[in-house]
């Protein structure tokens, strides 16, 4: 079904410019609701810190997928369905294995998407095709990160195993052993509190690609392009070479008021949203401190309060999720340029299910803009 867009067109030089499209309502969703006046964030109703505590990922994906959480037999039968999807095609395998070391993870994961994309001759696009190529990237996208972590390590790479959650699985591809539970339990929250968040710029791009008719993998492709960079998704690893520019605990105030002195924005803080504080920042926090308490870090936790408290005081600005989920992920002993692919690994459900929903009532999206340039001239 196609909508009519309602609203009335504004005449010439009636309009507002909205640059960045901040506080425009440019559609409505029923897959997430932020609302930073409660500072709470739902998934299709349930709050995100009940869902990161209870369930795991495959039952977020299903909720986020079909609007309900699933029963049994619903979750065993997408438990099938994903684990028989895990392997990737020779041809995947051998363009990831082909791409340059030095190539960022997130290149090598927007071109893998591609070429699985290109090997789906289907050109069916109802509900049921997208959602049978949603749980497939879903399966699949994990297979290519923990590839492509070995490979540039110089590891074989370990295959997937069936008997693994979703979760555990990525986590035995990656290190080639089995999970350690505070690892894993860490790893899964991370996964539930990055699947999903309404409008976010790279979920919207998804929604603009999807707007054309095009395809569920063309969707996606976009999305990771606008997932890489570090006012999204790549803040995570800057979170994490921001703390190793930092050093210690003692240097922060230092380090802080040079990078405020020199204008820089302090990647894993702040946020389009939320300004009183990321709604998944304290059960994320949570995870961290697990973490910490595992592998004695106390060091790494002493930097993050330190510039945390410093950002608070002088800014008033407060920690996005990135901040917590970047040294969560490299106490999980994850590569710092591996963090944002995990974000990618995790923000597919969302993702597909904006691609779904947005393919259900499609208005093409097209926005105005005012024109600044010179006025008619001739040569
Ligand atoms: C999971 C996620 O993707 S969450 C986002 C992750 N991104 C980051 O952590 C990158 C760092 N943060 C930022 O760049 C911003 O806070 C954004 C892009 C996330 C949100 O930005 P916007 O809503 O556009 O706010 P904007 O950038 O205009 O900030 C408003 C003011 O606060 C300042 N500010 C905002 N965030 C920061 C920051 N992290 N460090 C320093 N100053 C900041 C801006 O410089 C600006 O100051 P000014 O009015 O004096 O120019
Ligand atoms: O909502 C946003 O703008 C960014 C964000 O926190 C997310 O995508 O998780």
């Amino acid at each position: 079904m196609t909508s009519t867009p309602t609203e009335p067109r504004p005449a010439a030089g009636e309009h507002r410019v909205a640059r960045g499209l901040a506080g425009v309502v440019v559609d409505t969703t029923a897959v997430s609701h932020v609302d930073p006046a409660s500072n709470s964030l739902l998934y299709r109703g349930y709050p995100v810190q009940e869902l990161a505590r209870d369930c795991a990922v495959e039952e977020v994906a299903w909720l986020l997928w079909h609007g309900e959480l699933p029963d049994p037999a619903e979750l065993e039968g997408l438990a099938h369905l994903e684990r028989s999807e895990r392997f990737l095609s020779p041809l995947v395998e051998a363009t990831v294995d082909a791409l340059p070391r030095s190539a960022h993870p997130m290149d090598v994961l927007r071109t893998a998407v591609s070429v699985i994309g290109s090997e789906d001759a289907g050109r069916d696009s109802s509900a049921e095709a997208d959602l049978a190529r949603s749980v497939r990237l879903f399966a699949q996208l994990p297979t290519v990160v923990a590839r492509d972590r070995r490979r540039r390590l110089g590891l074989g790479p370990v295959p997937p195993r069936d008997d693994l959650d979703h979760a555990a699985n990525l986590l035995w591809m990656t290190f080639g052993e089995a999970p350690d539970p505070v690892v894993h339990d860490a790893f899964q929250v991370s996964m539930v509190l990055y699947a999903e968040h309404s409008f976010n710029a790279s979920t919207f791009t998804a929604r603009v690609v999807t707007s054309t008719l095009s395809d569920l993998y063309s969707s996606v492709v976009a999305a990771i392009g606008a997932l890489k960079g570090p006012l999204h998704g790549g803040a995570n690893e800057a979170v994490m070479e921001t703390l190793a520019e930092i050093g210690s605990a003692a240097g922060t105030e230092e380090w802080l008021e040079r990078a405020l002195g020199e204008r820089r924005k302090i990647m894993g803080f702040g946020h389009r949203v939320y300004k009183h504080g990321d709604s998944r920042v304290p059960t994320m926090r949570e995870a961290l401190d697990r973490l910490v308490e595992h592998t004695g870090r106390q060091d790494l936790l002493e930097r993050y309060e330190a510039l945390e408290r410093g950002m608070t005081a002088r800014t008033g600005i407060l920690p996005n999720l990135d901040y917590p989920a970047g040294p969560a992920y490299h106490l999980m002993g994850f590569e710092t340029e591996t963090f944002t692919p995990l974000f990618a690994v995790s923000r597919i459900m969302g993702w597909t299910a904006h691609v779904l929903e947005q393919r259900a009532d499609n208005a093409l999206i097209r926005p105005l803009s005012e024109y600044v340039g010179p006025g008619e001239r001739h040569r």
